[in-house]
Formats: structure tokens, sequence, C-alpha cells
């Protein structure tokens, strides 16, 4: 590991594009609210938790983020949640945040869009005014469940549609299409959501084409199965379309068995919009700083290619033209370390 990189990478203004906010669930927080809220859950211990994170696929994973989504039950539970992942932007430098709020996942414990969104605003706000902190909020739908129930749900999020800027598509992906979601993807586009969506994370190269033919999305969370396909490769990078890619949570679940397999390097090559992310940064072991460490440990990482990785997420990212315009000022400032 070089200290030169590793002192650059952390110090440098970056963006996160790609971020479950129940990802970001650390375990100590999990096991207390559980005690709090009298959840029954099969782990003892935050060692637990950590040992029942050895996943074989993204739906052994999913059984697990699901079950630890379901100790959130009041505001106050939903203000820390938030509040402990923009601490973490505070001390990685995470100047800008996208973050993926799911109520969907919420909803069979009975909590409400009301409560969930109490809680998370008032942890942005405070994040805000106390340093600055960008964030912007994803409405993703799980497609595990019916397209009538995203079409209800984006409804049901009208009172709180300033908070949010994109919508998104998560959770299983392997037999549910982005065909499946048509409908929801034209109410969205209608009621002026920026799109993007999970797509060619296990589901295969067709499942990223239909993301952009059939849904529309104007980024693609993921994306790396696209390399099968070197037409869709050129066309990604003919078109711009960004890939918010997310290095540990794809050998987590097994999408690579190494990082060191990893074809993020041939996407930039092919020249590729690609981002590095988190994902589930509670359950990949670790968050965005670590991510970069682990493809400069693995793959040979360098200061200019993550340089060009960070202004792929700024210019990637849903801000105004003049906000990121400030970010790339602010990447260009920061020097060689
Ligand atoms: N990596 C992932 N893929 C699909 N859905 C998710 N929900 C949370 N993490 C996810
Ligand atoms: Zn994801």
């Amino acid at each position: 590991m070089s200290e030169d990189f590793e002192r650059w990478i952390r110090g440098a203004p970056k963006c996160e594009l790609h971020l479950h906010i129940d990802g970001s669930l650390q375990p100590r927080r999990l096991l207390e609210l559980a005690k709090k809220n009298g959840v029954a859950l099969p782990y003892a211990s935050e060692a637990d938790v950590e040992a029942a994170c050895a996943f074989t696929d993204l739906q052994s994973f999913l059984d697990l983020y699901y079950h630890g989504a379901s100790v959130l039950r009041t505001e106050e539970d939903f203000y820390h949640l938030m509040g402990d992942y923009l601490a973490v932007c505070r001390s990685e430098r995470i100047v800008h945040a996208e973050i993926m709020v799911e109520p969907q996942t919420y909803a069979p414990q009975g909590v409400s869009l009301d409560t969930v969104m109490a809680g998370f605003s008032a942890a942005i706000d405070d994040a805000s005014r106390g340093w600055g902190q960008s964030v912007a909020l994803i409405l993703s739908f799980l497609r595990h469940l019916p397209v009538a129930e995203a079409l209800a749900q984006l409804e049901a999020a009208e009172p709180w549609r300033e908070h949010f800027v994109a919508i998104g598509l998560a959770s299983a992906e392997r037999d549910h299409p982005p065909a499946d979601f048509v409908r929801l993807y034209a109410a969205a586009r209608e009621r002026g959501y920026r799109l993007t969506a999970h797509a060619g994370e296990e589901g295969p190269a067709a499942f990223v084409r239909d993301a952009l033919d059939v849904l529309g999305v104007e980024r693609i969370d993921h994306g790396v199965r696209a390399v099968e396909d070197p037409a869709l490769v050129e066309r990604l990078a003919r078109e711009g379309i960004p890939l918010t890619v997310c290095p540990l949570s794809n050998v987590r679940l097994r999408v690579f068995d190494r990082l060191a397999d990893h074809t993020l390097p041939q996407f930039l090559e092919a020249g590729v919009a690609v981002t590095v992310n988190s994902d589930d940064p509670a359950y990949f072991g670790g968050y965005l700083t670590e991510n970069f460490l682990a493809l400069h440990r693995e793959l040979g990482l360098a200061i200019p290619t993550a340089r060009r990785l960070l202004a792929n997420a700024i210019d990637a990212s849903f801000l105004s033209s003049a906000a990121r315009a400030r970010l790339r000022e602010d990447l260009a400032a920061y020097g060689e370390g």
C-alpha cells in the first residue's frame, strides 16, 4: 500500500452516488435498535453479525439486509441511521452523497413514510447546517414486489416529492427484468424525477440495454455485466452513460471471485464513465475510501486514474450544472497529495 495514495484519497473531495441507507446500518446500531424495539435477531454480538456477512450471492445478502432494516421503527431510529452515515461522509470527505431510500422495506413493520422522512430529513438538515454536507435522495423501489405497489408508493411519496431528485430500482434482479417496471418509470418521468436503476449486477447485459431503452434511465447502478456485450460497452462510452460501480460489493456478492478479476479497468479503457461507490458498506467491509484503497491494493489504482473516477462521479451526479462546476473546481484545486 502506498502511503501517498492513501493520504491522497483520504483527503480528496469525493462524491458517492450508490449507497442504500439501510446498507449503512452498522452492527452496533443494529443490535442497539433490535434491543430497544424488541426485535429478535439471531445475533448476540457485532462479531456474530460480521460472521453472517459471508454471502453466496445477492439473495443471501438481501435476506440479512431486510431482516436488519426491520429493527428501524421510530423517527429517532431513522435520524440515527442517516446521521451515522453523514458522520462518515464528514470524516471521509464525501462532500456530496446520493442516497437511496427504500420505503417499501419498512412497510411490513407498519412504519409510515412520514416517520422515515421526518428522521432522515432532520439528520440531513443538521449535516447541511453543521458542515455544509450536500445530499440528494433517490426514491428506490424493490423489484421483487409488484409494479402496482411501486406505483402506489410513488403516489404516497408526493408529500415528500421535493426531497427526492430521482427514482431507482433495487433488490433481486434475476427474475425481475426492467420491462416489469415500464409504468413506474413512465409515471416518475412525468413527475420530473431523474431516472436510474440497478442493472447488470447479477442480471445479464440485456437488462442494462433494457434499462436504457425500455425504462429510459440516464445512469446505471452496477452495470458490470455489460462487459459481456462489447457493442453495449461501446454504446455506454459513446452515449456517456455513467455506471455506479461498487467494487467491494461485487466481491462480497460473488459477482467477481476476487477484486483482481474486476472489470472496472476494462470499462475505463473503453472510455465508459465509471464511478466508485460503496453500495452497502456496513455489510461489505468498507465505506467509499476503503473501496478506493482496495482498488489501489488489488488493481494498482493510481492517483491520476482515481482523480478521473472522482471527476466522473461529479459529472454523473444529479446536481445542478452550477453545483457540479463548483465540485470540479474543488477537485482541480486539490493537489497531488
Ligand atoms: N447490491 C444490491 N443489489 C440490489 N439491491 C440491493 N439493495 C441493497 N443492495 C443491493
Ligand atoms: Zn445497490
